[in-house]
């Protein structure tokens, strides 16, 4: 099966600091890809190249089969560690907008027929990640693993071909980490999503991949650290399905748009 990522003898440099070297990377579609790697490795970097928010300074980074496009587009969505959401907007409207963004690029608004669609689908979407319950409130209103909870609905509203995660659930409290662990691979199977997740945290890439990355350097040179670059050490393939059980899908609600239109 041929690639839906491929990263070709990837480079990134600041001006004389050679942060990766020599990347080469195939994910295939399906795959839970986990990076690791000690501060500074260029986890993030390598993220922000997928993503499209930076080119390499040498090599190729191909979706697809196509060279990627200069910047982020729909078949890539990205959840962060944090502050992804928008503040001002219900956790509906948060989204909506990125339905009503791409259809409606002027006044960022639907009307009539397409809106209430737009709104059963974000509705559902919703939901689905165990935010049924909770349209009308603000992100100022909810607790950290419900805002990564809003965060991964409103990048996957987009149907993106591959799902970037940096850090998503870094900042949460243990037990919470653990529901977002069972929500994310409950999530993976059911869209068949392609996943690829930076995290410090070792066991998390382990439970949750289908295959670890670890990048860092293989040369020193101790009078100028900046000369080499990170690049993929090991590169172990793990399973085709994740460790961790999903918990029960949450209960549809049977008319979720009545408490979005009050
Ligand atoms: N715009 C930039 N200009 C210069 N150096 C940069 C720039 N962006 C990142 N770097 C450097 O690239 C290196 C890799 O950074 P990156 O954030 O990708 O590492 P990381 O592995 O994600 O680190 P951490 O685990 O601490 O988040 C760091 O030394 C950083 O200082």
């Amino acid at each position: 099966m041929s690639a839906l990522l491929s990263l070709r003898n990837v480079w990134v440099e600041y001006g004389e600091k050679v942060v990766l070297e020599k990347v080469n990377l195939e994910v295939s579609e399906g795959a839970f890809l986990s990076i690791i790697g000690p501060s500074g490795a260029g986890k993030s970097s390598l993220l922000r190249l997928i993503l499209g928010q930076e080119a390499p300074t040498r090599g190729q980074v191909l979706l697809g089969g196509e060279p990627l496009e200069p910047q982020c587009g729909p078949d890539r969505g990205v959840v962060f560690q944090r502050y992804s959401v928008f503040p001002h907007m219900s956790v509906l409207g948060n989204v909506m907008f990125g339905l009503e963004c791409p259809a409606a690029p002027i006044a960022a608004r639907l009307f009539g027929s397409a809106r209430r669609k737009a709104m059963g689908e974000a509705a559902a979407m919703l939901h689905a990640v165990g935010l049924g319950d909770s349209l009308n409130l603000y992100p100022a209103q909810m607790s950290g693993g419900m805002q990564q909870r809003l965060a991964i609905a409103q990048a996957l509203i987009k149907r993106p071909r591959i799902l970037l995660l940096d850090e998503p659930f870094g900042a949460l409290d243990p037990g919470i980490r653990a529901d977002m662990h069972g929500l994310i691979t409950q999530l993976w199977r059911d869209y068949g999503l392609t996943i690829v997740m930076v995290t410090h945290d070792i066991k998390e890439a382990f439970t949750l991949g289908t295959r670890v990355l670890a990048l860092d350097k293989r040369r020193h040179d101790p009078h100028a650290p900046h000369r080499y670059g990170a690049t993929a050490v090991y590169d172990l393939p793990l399973r085709t399905a994740p460790a961790v059980v999903p918990p029960a899908p949450p209960q549809p609600d049977p008319n979720p748009l009545s408490a979005a239109a009050s």
